[in-house]
């Protein structure tokens, strides 16, 4: 812990602080790192929530903006020591078109490294994501792999590939010189399928299976695992980087670090029932109720209704090609690079973070009634 002589002078920024994971980041930050003197949270839509953060000892400044904006990025970088960039559009349901998915994702982090040279801010943390890797466009499975697996990483979803062009640029930007003369230093964190308090798909699948008399129905063979990760280790993660990330540079700068704690493998169904079914949803069949080639029609159909009622309205289901592929192609991580790089270890064990979030699942179904 910082000493009163180190304590409160740096200035973070972070960027998509309102969303689902960047909400908890900053929270996380405001509890634990003593250095702080300013927390700068960038977003195209600011919560309310915001305001209660701003009775406390670190100064929380809010600023509405948009990534794509490069003056905008500059103008909340000016003065940062840090900055976690967190914004982005995750969308693989079609909601947003190929090019805004590029402009946010990819333009939009090329202005905030662009805005790190111009002012100065030396640390930079890019939330990056598994997707960077897989699962491929030819649904190889990638079976307890790590940072230095070999891998086809082929991809031609928008998100996927704007994730992965962001990356790179992130760690291409890796020492080059900032205002001052400094070089910047950077790094990459790669989430596996992020779960817990306010996350939207689990959202929807508690209130597809209410739809549905309590029932959710079988689509995925139990045994395609995908890794998932807590929301407040991942956040963690972000804290303890930002704070090594300047000790140890030389180590640190250019890598990318997977997402991961010690939740279990599961098919990604039978893992959203662990907080489903202590909320009374139960998950119909033993194995998929449709053959998969059913599936695949289905999740073409919903392809072309979205496509006929875009004109319309914007038809956007959980089902369509994209995830169906992704939710049958087994995709976990087992690394510890994290660990013998900057020390981490999850902050929440696989117990705490099931509680937590079935907490969070059973407030849903309080306000639902
Ligand atoms: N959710 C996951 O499972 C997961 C897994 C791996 C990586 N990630 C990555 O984590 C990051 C956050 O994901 P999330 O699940 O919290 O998504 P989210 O949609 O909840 O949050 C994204 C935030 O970015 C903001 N934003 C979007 N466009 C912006 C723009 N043009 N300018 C400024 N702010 C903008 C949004 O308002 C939102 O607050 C993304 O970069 C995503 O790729 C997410
Ligand atoms: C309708 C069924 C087939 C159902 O099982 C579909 C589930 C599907 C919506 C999800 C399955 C895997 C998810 C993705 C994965 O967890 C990793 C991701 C990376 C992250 O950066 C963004 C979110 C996501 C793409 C995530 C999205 C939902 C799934 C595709």
């Amino acid at each position: 812990m910082a000493n009163s002589a180190q304590a409160q002078k740096l200035v973070y920024l972070v960027t998509g602080g309102c969303g689902f994971l960047g909400e908890h980041v900053v929270r996380m930050l405001l509890q634990q790192e003593p250095r702080l003197r300013e927390l700068r949270i960038f977003d195209l839509h600011l919560g309310p929530w915001l305001e209660e953060l701003k009775t406390g000892p670190v100064q929380v400044t809010a600023i509405q903006g948009d990534v794509t904006q490069a003056h905008e990025v500059a103008a909340a970088m000016d003065g940062a020591h840090v900055v976690i960039h967190i914004a982005g559009l995750v969308d693989v349901f079609g909601r947003a078109s190929p090019k805004t998915i590029h402009e946010v994702n990819v333009q939009g982090t090329q202005n905030v490294i662009e805005a790190c040279v111009q002012t100065g801010t030396q640390f930079l943390v890019y939330t990056s994501s598994m997707e960077v890797v897989g699962p491929n466009i030819k649904g190889h499975p990638f079976y307890r792999g790590n940072e230095d697996t070999p891998y086809e990483a082929v991809h031609k979803h928008p998100y996927p590939c704007s994730k992965a062009l962001a990356e790179r640029l992130v760690l291409e930007a890796n020492g080059r010189k900032v205002r001052g003369g400094l070089p910047l230093v950077t790094c990459a964190l790669r989430p596996t399928g992020i779960y817990g308090e306010g996350h939207q798909i689990m959202r929807d699948f508690y209130h597809q299976g209410l739809r549905l008399g309590g029932r959710l129905f079988r689509a995925i063979p139990t045994s395609v695992e995908h890794g998932r990760v807590y929301v407040g280790n991942v956040a963690w993660m972000h804290v303890l980087v930002a704070r090594e990330l300047e000790q140890w540079a030389a180590l640190m700068g250019g890598q990318v670090y997977f997402c991961y704690d010690k939740s279990p493998y599961k098919s990604y169904e039978d893992f959203n029932m662990e907080f489903l079914g202590p909320c009374g949803l139960r998950l119909v069949g033993a194995r998929p109720l449709l053959p998969y080639w059913l599936l695949v029609l289905l999740a073409t159909l919903n392809a072309l209704l979205q496509w006929l009622l875009r004109p319309l309205l914007l038809y956007a289901p959980l089902l369509n090609p994209y995830t169906l592929a992704v939710a049958n192609t087994t995709f976990t991580v087992s690394t510890n690079k994290a660990q013998r790089h900057f020390g981490y270890e999850p902050l929440f064990s696989w117990e705490d973070s099931r509680t937590r979030t079935i907490r969070w699942v059973q407030a849903l179904e309080s306000s639902a009634q």
